[in-house]
């Protein structure tokens, strides 16, 4: 028998999964990580506690599996993406905390990135926008704000990565400074299309490509674990962002096929096959995962708060005791009775793209209760995915494709009943849930087994997805389109206020 290990490194917590031949889940452990907010606007990891948590749950997840080491034929890699660590080559020592890709404090230098009118070089060789959500303008501020960072860049002492890279160091005992496209493409300072650094863009940013990892395919045999680490080496053969290793996992390997992630946020993302198509509608063109040579693409867009809006209702209304409780709670009233909730606590992502505006609950009346409001919030994750999708469709449309047919979801928020039906509601298509969720771990898995030799091709792992309900649109079209033009109305009240 085959078995996988897959590390998923997400922003929350630290996980790692064992999963056999067919995709299923054997065994898995997860440990929480800290954040730290050292300023407003500012969020960081420690990169010792990202190691140490993801390598204690891969202990325990070998260790509940129950499998002789000689099983585990691979390890595979998704993670938080963009995150930004720079580390000593020698001692291997970070220079400072990891930069998470929700911090802002890249934004004054983007500013300028701005008014030297470089978004449209950013958005032609990287299909991104100016943002500080990226990796590039962190390390920028690590080079200008770490003493003595920029000097030993220049020697050529320094090693850039984002997460993967670090725990392929970690994984490897400093063997190995490596990434894959999906990771690189989220740096914005890699050229998609030409599948290179970019030395233009280095230079405008004054960012030293000493720093930089090789870039591989995601499926590629990466290096080989310190046997000491796990008990037996292994080969590392799969590494990918997350979003891109849940599309993966999702079996969305053919142009138009979608999922949506709802977590903390929520990540659309659009297969496009090797075609690089640009957006036209505010939404990202970045690199799927890629599990042969051959470049392949995606479209993305984030909702900045998802299943967070769930969170603020919990802690910060306190109109709930654990997220769980939500779906009861707006099941208590028929519909959100007109009220309309639009969770911009940090502004809104794509695709408006609205870093000031802020959030709101409008339409309240003295018959609102605490359930009109938990059904609005619930409801406006579907909103915003739903205005996603219509960008996304517009998108494939202008590219002379086919609309999104259906949509395939995975995330904590996924378990919600309430919102995936009022997701296929107003979208009008299809929403299908499968049976392992865990999609992001299974994408690592599939990249690291294919390069692995466990699968040989990419259909013998689309056939093992399985869907768990499919939730079929009810809603009359016409009702749809008029809830969207509330919602939209509702969001450019937002903006103005
Ligand atoms: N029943 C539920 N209904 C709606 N949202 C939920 C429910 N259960 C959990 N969530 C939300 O899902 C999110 C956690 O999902 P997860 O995929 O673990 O996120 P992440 O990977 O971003 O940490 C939280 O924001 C939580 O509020
Ligand atoms: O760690 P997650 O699952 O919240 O995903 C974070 C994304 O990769 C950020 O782009």
């Amino acid at each position: 028998m085959s078995f996988i290990l897959a590390l998923d490194q997400g922003t929350s917590s630290s996980r790692s999964i064992v999963f056999d031949g067919a995709g299923r889940v054997v065994a898995q452990a997860q440990r929480e990580l800290r954040q730290r907010f050292p300023q407003p606007g500012w969020v960081e990891h420690d990169p010792m506690e990202i190691w140490r948590s993801q390598l204690d749950t891969a202990r325990q997840a070998l260790a509940q599996a129950g499998i002789a080491a000689r099983d585990v034929k691979t390890l595979g890699i998704a993670n938080q993406r963009e995150t930004t660590l720079l580390w000593e080559r020698t001692t291997g020592r970070p220079i400072h905390h990891a930069i998470v890709w929700q911090d802002r404090r890249g934004e004054p230098l983007c500013a300028q990135l701005r008014a030297r009118g470089l978004e449209a070089l950013v958005s032609e060789r990287t299909g991104l926008v100016v943002d500080s959500y990226f990796s590039a303008t962190k390390i920028r501020w690590l080079l200008d704000n770490v003493p003595g960072a920029r000097e030993a860049a220049q020697r050529g002492e320094l090693a850039f990565g984002t997460v993967d890279t670090w725990l392929l160091w970690q994984l490897t005992g400093g063997r190995v400074h490596a990434t894959d496209a999906s990771n690189a493409s989220r740096s914005m300072l890699y050229d998609i299309a030409r599948q290179r650094w970019d030395e233009d863009l280095l230079a405008a940013l004054d960012i030293p490509a000493s720093l930089l990892p090789q870039v591989h395919a995601s499926s590629h045999h990466f290096g080989d674990t310190d046997a000491a680490l796990l008990g037996v080496s292994l080969p590392v053969c799969g590494m990918a962002g997350d979003q891109q290793a849940a599309l993966f996992g999702q079996a969305c390997v053919a142009p138009g096929m979608a999922k949506n992630t709802y977590g903390t946020g929520c990540f659309l993302l659009m297969h496009t096959g090797n075609r690089l198509l640009r957006s036209r509608n505010g939404l990202l063109c970045t690199a799927a995962a890629q599990p042969g040579a051959a470049a392949q693409y995606a479209l993305e867009g984030s909702v900045f708060v998802g299943g967070a809006v769930v969170q603020w209702l919990r802690d910060g209304l306190q109109s709930i005791r654990a997220s769980s409780e939500v779906q009861a709670l707006a099941e208590s009233v028929p519909d959100s009775g007109g009220v309309m909730f639009v969770p911009a606590f940090t502004g809104l992502g794509a695709p408006y793209w609205r870093a000031d505006a802020r959030g709101a609950i409008l339409g309240l009346t003295r018959g609102s209760t605490a359930g009109h409001v938990a059904r609005a919030a619930i409801e406006s994750i579907a909103f915003q995915s739903a205005a996603l999708l219509q960008a996304m469709s517009r998108d494939a449309q202008e590219g002379g494709g086919a609309p999104v047919s259906e949509l395939r979801v995975d995330g904590g928020a996924c378990v919600n009943d309430l919102l995936m039906q009022f997701q296929a509601d107003l979208l009008g298509i299809p929403v299908l849930r499968p049976r392992v969720t865990e999609t992001t771990a299974l994408g690592a898995a599939y990249l690291a087994g294919l390069a692995a030799g466990v699968w040989q091709v990419l259909d013998e792992l689309a056939s093992q997805w399985q869907a768990e309900r499919v939730f079929t649109p009810t809603m009359d079209r016409d009702r749809a389109q008029e809830l969207m033009a509330r919602w939209e109305r509702a969001v450019r009240q937002t903006v103005a206020a």
